[in-house]
């Protein structure tokens, strides 16, 4: 079932009331980790990214054909990552949901965001010279129509921010296969990347508020902050 907003964009019914909080933060900044943290929370409905997805459309690994050669699959990795990325936002499919007593959650957790894909990762393979720019208009097209014509609505930002080298020693440590070969100046462009976009704010149009939590402690004191954190997370403010 589908309505419109007041703009005239497309809205999922049933979903206007939810509460859409969105981690971010670099390659292994501590996103999941996190997410898993509040899955043990009431009433939160969890998605975390479809990594397996972009490791396995059938039978194809676009996330590991794009590392090996960005220029030649950066568009197909990409534009599958946007594709299921909106399927996350309008999804009505419950997520890791415990403890939930209604039919579908008055609260989403989700890892990332159809927006960091495209003003992070497409924005980096284009400014570093991997993306032909006819691949970069196409897709930029694409998600042009997407925001334009889908209400994708974020009510918070959560921005996990670490260091690069922090995010590399962590990398190594999870040793997913495809990112075997991502140097630390992968991780320092992205990084410098997140921080113009929600720090600065100097890049691009920053969807909801945003709340910065340093993530380079170590997974305790990263639990403290969490619970410091958390009435403000849940009610989805900054302030
Ligand atoms: N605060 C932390 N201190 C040390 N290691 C961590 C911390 N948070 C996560 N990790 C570990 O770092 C790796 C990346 O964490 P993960 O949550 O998968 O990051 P992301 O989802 O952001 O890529 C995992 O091996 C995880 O167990
Ligand atoms: C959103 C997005 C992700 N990727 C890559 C970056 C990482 O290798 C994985 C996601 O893992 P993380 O630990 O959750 O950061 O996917 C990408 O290349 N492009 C994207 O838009």
């Amino acid at each position: 079932m589908q309505s419109y907003s007041s703009q005239g964009k497309l809205v999922r019914n049933g979903e206007k009331n939810k509460l859409v909080i969105c981690i971010e933060g670099n390659i292994a900044s501590g996103k999941t980790t996190c997410l898993e943290y509040f899955s043990k929370t009431s009433n939160i409905e969890v998605l975390t990214e479809p990594v397996s997805k972009w490791r396995n459309v059938r039978g194809h690994n676009p996330l590991g054909l794009m590392y090996q050669d960005p220029t030649r699959w950066g568009i197909t990795l990409q534009t599958y990552i946007q594709l299921t990325m909106l399927d996350q936002h309008l999804s009505t499919i419950v997520g890791t949901l415990k403890h939930c007593t209604e039919q579908s959650a008055p609260m989403r957790m989700m890892e990332r965001s159809i927006y960091s894909a495209k003003y992070i990762f497409v924005e980096n393979l284009y400014r570093s010279g991997k993306m032909p720019e006819v691949d970069f208009a196409v897709l930029s097209e694409w998600f042009e129509w997407i925001t334009q014509n889908i209400a994708i609505p974020v009510d918070l930002i959560v921005y996990l921010q670490s260091s690069p080298q922090t995010c590399h020693e962590r990398l190594k440590e999870r040793c997913r296969e495809e990112e075997k070969i991502i140097p630390l100046e992968y991780l320092e462009a992205i990084h410098q990347l997140y921080e113009d976009w929600l720090i600065k704010k100097t890049s691009f149009n920053v969807p909801a508020p945003v709340l910065v939590i340093s993530a380079d402690d170590d997974l305790q004191k990263m639990i403290l902050q969490y619970e410091e954190n958390r009435e403000k997370i849940l009610s989805g403010s900054n302030v």
